[in-house]
């Protein structure tokens, strides 16, 4: 089949006819439904993207021959990586960073599984079975184009229990129940699936926050992919935060809310062919690591980050000079923090490409280092660029008359004179200004910064892991190195 239109892959979806639920009802068709109408046609747009920019989103299949989408490639040279960048850049840009999950995320990771695939051979006990599993689905996701969601975490509960199964009810969160000779039996719940019952299929990950390798946790610790549509699966859609409005009033609501999902499992049937890993939390703990599926997405998002930072310092620049700002020392400040993150960014990016290294599996990985460091700081640095458009739109972020009031008769002529802007017109400054209302004020501004901020994972585990991962050891010797030439200096050693 190879890259997919927009068309096929909404046709995609109605076929499906996932049981979705929201506000309260089962969804007809998803690609009707107010709630998820103008999200699917945005996903729709960047799937129409790779073919009118074919030379830079898509590649030719090493399998069949047929062009796919360039997210899928398994990069073997600097080269390939710098393209893979561009493509992410581009469907990025679609949407000025605000879809976190344009399918290129979910790629990069499904790629790194599928090379990767003999990691898999140890949770087969001993059978290539897993691994053969992990390569046939990225050659299927790729070859088909597959869109996908993803499912990591257990239900919160109790976050003081070390182990599910410690949970007042063990069968809660989403595990094992029964294994037949078609398939794993699971039941209970996953969250967080955003995209959850646009997409063709759902991924369930490993979880990485199974504690006790080999004991309570094993039934909650696995990792398959089945269509959405699988008997006994039901999203859970969150209240959409497209509230129906005119793109014009919510520039960005209206169009990119990407819906987030709980998942329930009700006697779900997973065949042994898309299986994974089955009953090992060892396994689960150490497969995005191991497959170095972190990295590939890291570099997706990090991509993706820099698309947004731009997109806001843009907001931001115009919304200074729209009323006059400008040239105030403390905005311009403000400004350049965006300006200092933005490079700072890039640098990140630009040094985790050139230091790239062919890893045990034959893809040209980048370097985790400045990645892993750009993904930990980012999602504070976005609070902060959130909270510098609300400190410079002040009022501005309210005064915020819509569509409607500018082609009323009435009082159009009134807010177009009443809104006017430094160097721009009424109708011009609020369109902007609302933008930057719907970055940092909407619910859909409110949810992307709470997706930033936890996306990844739990920014303060993240920052300890990363504490503990970090080679201290020289820069100890430095410290020590320069006391003893001290106490040489001093005759003391
Ligand atoms: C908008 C949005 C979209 C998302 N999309 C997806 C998705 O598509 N797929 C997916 O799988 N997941 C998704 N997630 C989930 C995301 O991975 C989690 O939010 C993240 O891993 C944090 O887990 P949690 O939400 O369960 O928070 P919790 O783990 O419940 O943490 C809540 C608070 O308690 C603290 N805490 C809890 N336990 C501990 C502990 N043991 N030690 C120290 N502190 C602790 C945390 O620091 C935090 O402050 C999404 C989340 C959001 C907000």
């Amino acid at each position: 089949m190879g890259a997919r239109t927009g068309k096929e892959y909404i046709e995609g979806i109605k076929e499906r006819n996932t049981e979705v639920w929201i506000h309260g009802e089962k969804v007809d068709d998803v690609t009707t439904h107010p709630a998820f109408k103008n999200v699917v046609e945005s996903v729709a747009g960047l799937y129409d993207l790779q073919h009118e920019k074919p030379e830079k989103m898509l590649y030719t299949s090493p399998k069949s021959g047929e062009k796919v989408g360039l997210s899928f490639i398994a990069p073997k040279t600097k080269e390939d990586l710098f393209k893979r960048r561009e493509m992410h850049t581009e469907w990025a840009a679609f949407s000025g960073g605000m879809m976190g999950r344009s399918p290129d995320y979910l790629n990069t990771s499904i790629m790194a599984f599928g090379t990767a695939n003999q990691f898999f051979a140890q949770a087969g006990g001993g059978s290539d079975q897993f691994a053969k599993n992990a390569a046939d689905y990225y050659e299927y996701a790729r070859e088909n184009d597959i869109s996908l969601t993803h499912t990591l975490i257990h239900p919160q509960v109790n976050r003081s229990k070390l182990t599910q199964s410690e949970q007042k009810d063990p069968f809660l969160s989403a595990r094992i129940t029964k294994k037949t000779s078609d398939g794993i039996i699971v039941n209970g719940c996953r969250l967080l699936a955003t995209l959850g019952g646009i997409t063709d299929e759902l991924v369930v990950f490993p979880s990485t926050i199974n504690r006790t390798p080999g004991t309570t946790d094993d039934p909650f610790a696995f990792a398959f992919a089945i269509p959405n549509n699988t008997k006994g699966l039901k999203f859970l859609s969150r209240e959409s935060f497209d509230y129906g409005k005119s793109k014009w009033d919510h520039p960005l609501g209206a169009r990119f809310d990407e819906s987030d999902a709980i998942i329930s499992f009700e006697d779900v049937l997973v065949p042994w062919e898309r299986v994974f890993v089955c009953e090992s939390t060892d396994i689960c703990n150490r497969t995005y690591t191991e497959t170095n599926a972190v990295i590939h997405m890291t570099h997706q998002v990090i991509c993706k980050s820099i698309v947004k930072t731009e997109f806001i310092l843009g907001v931001v620049v115009s919304m200074m000079e729209a009323i006059g700002i400008d040239q105030f020392m403390h905005v311009k400040e403000k400004a350049s923090e965006i300006m200092v993150i933005l490079e700072v960014m890039r640098s990140h990016l630009y040094k985790a490409e050139h230091n790239a290294k062919i890893d045990q599996y034959g893809n040209m990985t980048p370097d985790f280092e400045p990645l892993n460091a750009a993904r930990n700081w980012f999602p504070k640095m976005y609070q902060r660029m959130n909270e510098i458009i609300k400190i410079l739109g002040a009022s501005g972020l309210m005064a915020l008359p819509t569509e409607a009031d500018f082609s009323n008769t009435d009082v159009g002529p009134l807010v177009h004179r009443y809104t006017q802007g430094a160097n721009i017109n009424g109708e011009e400054r609020v369109q902007l200004f609302r933008l930057a209302w719907d970055i940092s004020i909407s619910a859909f501004g409110n949810r992307q910064a709470l997706y930033e901020y936890y996306f990844f994972g739990d920014p303060v585990r993240m920052s300890n892991a990363y504490y503990d991962g970090f080679d201290k050891q020289p820069y100890k010797d430095m410290v020590t190195n320069f006391l003893n030439k001290a106490k040489k200096e001093a005759g003391i050693l």
